[in-house]
Order: structure tokens, then sequence, then C-alpha cells
């Protein structure tokens, strides 16, 4: 049975001042800031008052200050005309690199920043087919069993997968039924270290931890890391109101996220070829002398055995991430990603759905961040000191951004159970997905034998 998108209300006209959609949330917003205090801005550092600006629903944030290279790319034309947002091709400064690779491939070119040594934006990398591939991937097979999900911690979640049920009752398969809460059963918290979070499923906290490293590894790995509780408070829950809920699955070596380390006891977790190999093509496709050659002047940065990227093309080896699902109301505030023993191998962040707003700063928020405007297919790579460890967030996902390309059945459905993209289609319109993959330890490190070595 093929299922086709519903189709949503145009959000294009919240840009124009004389719209009924513009007059509506300038009412919301006067009644919601009533109350609000003129001054509240003083102690902003700039990268929070970056991320105010962009949150803003009301008016629209002016995007003109944000990099957008699809607009310099004429076949991403109908893309970067969604949802009425005005990038800018130029708004920062980056220089084009060339991409190893054939000529006819798409996703030549890649662009570096004299500000952020170690950034690197493949814009439109991941070819549209792939895309969706990847979609399926995060949504039905990754988002379930064995993986941990932001869900797990509070419910007792469909063992086909959450997704891979809803997909059943929005084809007529079977009825919506309803999610118990885990602690409704006489069930112990999850029996292996999950979330802090308590609380009722929401965003992503910001813990401070400490720096990961080789030196600190070991007291990394004995500190206890006990389940989170699941919430007292909840009920039962129908599938599809689970379904938007859903914020994070866990990629990889376990991440405990009550004190922000990997919880290597557990081993390492699954990690998915499809993700390997988007991930390895893009790192072996970059040439690396263009992005660090002329930046290692300080060699401590890197640390003892110094600047390692002329290996990487052999020693990238991803072990660890997170899938991040994104409603176009949710925002990722300013963090650093810094559990990782590896300090400088290349993050790789690929994007897919609605288009976001990225912000990337340095080492603290008191740096003015670099606005980047991150669309379906686009890759982001965080690697080198400099960068590996600079603040970072998505402070906004635009509304109305779904690229024509993630709309409409497949051009050749890969199986008869595959011509369901109309559900996807349908979620994706009101969402973004980030798969941020990491590599943890250095190629040939294993962890589970030299923590048993020392401990
Ligand atoms: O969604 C993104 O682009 C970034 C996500 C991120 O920074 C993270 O998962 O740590
Ligand atoms: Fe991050």
């Amino acid at each position: 049975m093929t299922v086709t998108a519903q189709t949503t209300t145009t959000l294009g006209d919240m840009h124009d001042p004389t719209s009924a959609a513009y007059k509506k949330a300038r009412r919301k917003h006067w009644k919601s800031t009533r109350n609000r205090s003129e001054h509240a801005d003083a102690d902003w550092t700039p990268f929070r008052a970056a991320e105010k600006r962009y949150k803003a629903r009301f008016p629209p944030p002016d995007l003109s200050d944000v990099l957008d290279l699809a607009l310099a790319d004429p076949f991403r034309a109908s893309e970067a005309a969604r949802g009425g947002w005005k990038g800018c091709a130029n708004a920062v400064e980056c220089r084009e690199i060339l991409l190893h690779g054939s000529e006819e491939e798409c996703g030549r070119k890649a662009y570096i920043f004299p500000g952020t040594p170690g950034l690197v934006l493949l814009p439109s990398f991941v070819p549209h087919h792939e895309q969706r591939r990847l979609v399926r991937w995060a949504l039905r097979d990754h988002a379930r069993d064995p993986n941990e999900t932001n869900l797990d911690t509070h419910y007792l979640l469909p063992q086909d997968g959450l997704w891979s049920r809803y997909l059943r009752i929005r084809t007529g398969v079977c009825e919506d039924t309803d999610v118990l809460p885990r602690a409704s059963q006489d069930v112990d918290p999850l029996p292996t270290p999950m979330t802090s979070e308590a609380e009722a499923p929401g965003p992503r906290k910001l813990i401070a931890n400490d720096p990961a490293s080789a030196d600190n590894y070991q007291t990394l790995a004995n500190t206890p890391k006990p389940p989170a509780p699941p919430s007292q408070s909840l009920h039962p829950a129908p599938v599809s109101s689970l379904v938007p809920k859903l914020r994070w699955a866990n990629i990889g070596w376990y991440y405990h996220w009550g004190t922000k380390q990997y919880d290597f006891s557990r081993g390492p977790g699954e990690i998915s070829s499809l993700v390997t190999v988007v991930c390895k093509r893009a790192v072996g496709r970059i040439p690396w002398e263009q992005v660090f050659g002329d930046t290692t002047g300080n060699e401590a940065d890197w640390g003892p055995a110094g600047p390692d990227w002329t290996e990487w093309k052999e020693t990238y080896e991803p072990d660890a991430g997170i899938v991040n699902f994104y409603q176009t109301k949710d925002t990722l505030m300013a963090h650093v990603d810094r559990s990782e023993i590896c300090a400088t191998s290349p993050l790789v962040s690929i994007s897919l759905g609605c288009a976001a707003v990225f912000l990337i700063g340095g080492l603290t928020r008191d740096e003015s961040p670099t606005p980047i405007l991150l669309r379906s297919g686009d890759i982001v790579i965080m690697s080198g000191p400099a960068c590996r460890r600079a603040y970072h967030g998505v402070p906004r996902i635009l509304e109305g951004t779904l690229p024509p390309h993630l709309e409409g059945p497949d051009a050749i459905p890969s199986s008869p159970d595959e011509d369901d993209w109309g559900v996807y289609e349908e979620y994706l319109r009101g969402a973004r997905i980030n798969v941020n993959v990491r590599q943890v330890f250095p190629k040939g490190f294993d962890p589970i034998l030299d923590g048993n070595e020392t401990s």
C-alpha cells in the first residue's frame, strides 16, 4: 500500500508582514513577552546572544549573515527557495577546496574556514537516494532495541521498534496501541545504565564533564554509571504520540548521559556499515594537507604524538555517535563533545530532512560563533584541536525546508515493502535528523583489554 504524505500549509507567509500568519505570530509574541525584562541580555556571552537571535519565533530571524552554500549551486535552487528563508552564499569567510575522487561525482567541493581550522563543510555530499536510505535506517532500523533511545528510560517500547510499529499503524495494518510506562510494570530500571533524566522525556540535558584523554581514561572507565530511574508520573501513551518525542538514539559505544561519559563496561555497540561507509568516504576524499598544511605551527595542541592528520585515511575508524531527531521547535544548546579520548580525529555530522542554523564558535562561549545553514545531504567535519573541542549548537530548525528530493515515492523502490516513503516524508516535514559520528579511541586501542590490564 502506498502512503502519501498529508500536505501541510506553507510557512513562507511568516516572512511577509502583511500576511495573516505573520500577524497571528506577532500577537502570540506580544502575549508571551509582555512581562519579560528589557535587560535580560546584559550577561549573555556572544554565543548565547547568537542562540537567542536565531531561536526567536517572532519576528522570524534575519539569516542574511548565515552562510548558505546552496545558494551558490544552481542544482540546489529549488531546495534553497524552500520556506522563504534567506541566507547568504558569502556571509562568512571560507575557502573552496577540491575533494579527491572522480570529476563526475556530486559533492566534489568542500569549504574550509580560516577562523576555525579543522572545520570542513561538504555541501550536498550525500546523494539523494542515500539520504533516503539513511532516513529509513535512522528511524526504522536504528532507533530500536538493542540501541538505546531517550524513550527507553521511561517506556517499554514495542519489540519491533517504535517506528516499525508506527509504519504498520499508518499503513492500516494495525491499530494505534498504547505503550506502557516502564514504571507501571514490575520491571527494574534498564539493567544497564542509561540516562539520568528522571523526568519526562525532553531535550538533551547539558552537564559539565571533564574532557576525556588517555591519561584520565582509567578514572572515567571506573566512575559508577547507575541506571536512570524511570519517571513515576507517566501514563500509557499511543505509539503515534511518542514518535515526535523521539530525540536521540545511541550509536556504537554506549553513552551514559548522567556522567556524560562512555560506559565501556557494556562493550562496543552496533555501528551500521551504511554509516561507516559514508563517513569514511567523506574523510577519505578530503585533501587534509590543504586543511592543516598551514596551521600546524602549534604542535602541542595536537598532544604528545603531534599532528596525525597525515594518517587519517588509514586510521579513521568511527566507533560511536548519536542520531539526533529534532522537531522544528527543538534546539541544541552550545556544547563541546569532549567525552572521546581522540580529541582531534574527525567527527562526521550528516544532516537530513529540514535545514538548520548551525553555530560553531571557539574553545569558550566568549567567541562569536560562525552561523552556517545546513541542508539535507550536507556533511560537517569537525577535526583537529581548534575545532574538535569548539563550542557548537543548533539554535534553529528552519520550518518549511524539506527539500523536493525527499518528497514523493522512491524513484525505484528497493523492495515492495518500501513503498511507504509518504510516512517518512510527513515526519520529515517537521523534523531534522542529524547523524553525528565520532571516534572514541585511536585505532588499535582496546579499551576493555587496556582497561583491565591497569585496573
Ligand atoms: O545537529 C547537529 O548538527 C549537531 C549535533 C551535535 O552537535 C551533537 O550531537 O553533539
Ligand atoms: Fe555536538
